[in-house]
């Protein structure tokens, strides 16, 4: 399998947890992530050695009062929550305006044994919901209310998510996403911000998950 993550230090946090896996740090966004992704899923395929799995992995902010800092967000939806229309009437998803998706949902056997691993004794706290990837970090009550309001069940929010899984999905792949809590969603607060425990959080939810990933059914090819 393929772990994407977007900077170097959360690649790190990835491999001191799951030193085996493939690791790669691949830029901060949707865009980015997509790009950098479908290259290195269709370089593994031209080489004969193809991925079975990718897996989306990072820090990212807590919906409250679902995923508090420190948790660990496995996602049973990745949702791209501002891709779309502003209306008067509202935000329109491009699934609403009939063009495109905005979810992927990960096989539901490996986020159930992900989060069933994670709650194990020593483990961190552990949600499994639906997490949103946005283009724009949220920094204000009014759009966190918005963005609330439209995914009542979401519990955090990051800015990879969907491109890695449109990368999967591109090559017929199963993708996943876990989100280490390092900052509340909500009026932005960088002092408030818990990069090195959510990094700590993500290194030992990897560590925890390893078995998980070497199950036959998700073995990396
Ligand atoms: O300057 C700010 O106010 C600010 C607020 C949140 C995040 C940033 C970043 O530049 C980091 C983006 C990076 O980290 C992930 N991340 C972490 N927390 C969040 C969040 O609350 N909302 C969205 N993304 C978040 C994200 O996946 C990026 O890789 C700056």
């Amino acid at each position: 399998m393929l772990v994407v993550t977007a900077v170097d230090a959360e690649a790190e946090a990835v491999a001191a947890g799951a030193p085996r896996l493939d690791v790669l740090a691949c830029g901060v966004g949707p865009a980015a992530v997509a790009a950098a992704t479908a290259l290195a899923l269709a370089r593994a395929e031209a080489a004969g050695s193809p991925y079975g799995l990718v897996v989306s992995a990072g820090i990212g902010g807590g919906i409250a009062p679902h995923a508090p800092l420190g948790a660990v967000v496995v996602a049973d939806e990745i949702v791209a929550a501002d891709l779309g229309a502003d209306t008067p009437d509202g935000f329109a998803s491009v699934e609403d305006l009939g063009f495109g998706r905005v979810v992927h949902r990960p096989p539901t056997a490996l986020t159930a044994r992900m989060a069933e691993r994670l709650s194990a004794p020593g483990g961190p706290t552990a949600v499994c919901a639906p997490v949103l990837t946005v283009s724009t970090v949220t920094g204000t009550a009014r759009r966190t209310v918005e963005l609330t309001a439209r995914h009542p069940r979401a519990a955090a929010e990051g800015m990879e998510g969907f491109g890695v899984a449109e990368a999967a999905a591109a090559l017929s792949l199963p993708c996943a996403e876990i989100r280490a809590i390092s900052n509340v969603v909500g009026p932005r607060d960088r002092a408030a911000w818990r990069v090195g425990p959510a990094l700590a959080s993500l290194k030992r939810a990897f560590s925890l998950l390893n078995p998980v990933f070497e199950e036959p059914s998700h073995e990396c090819r």
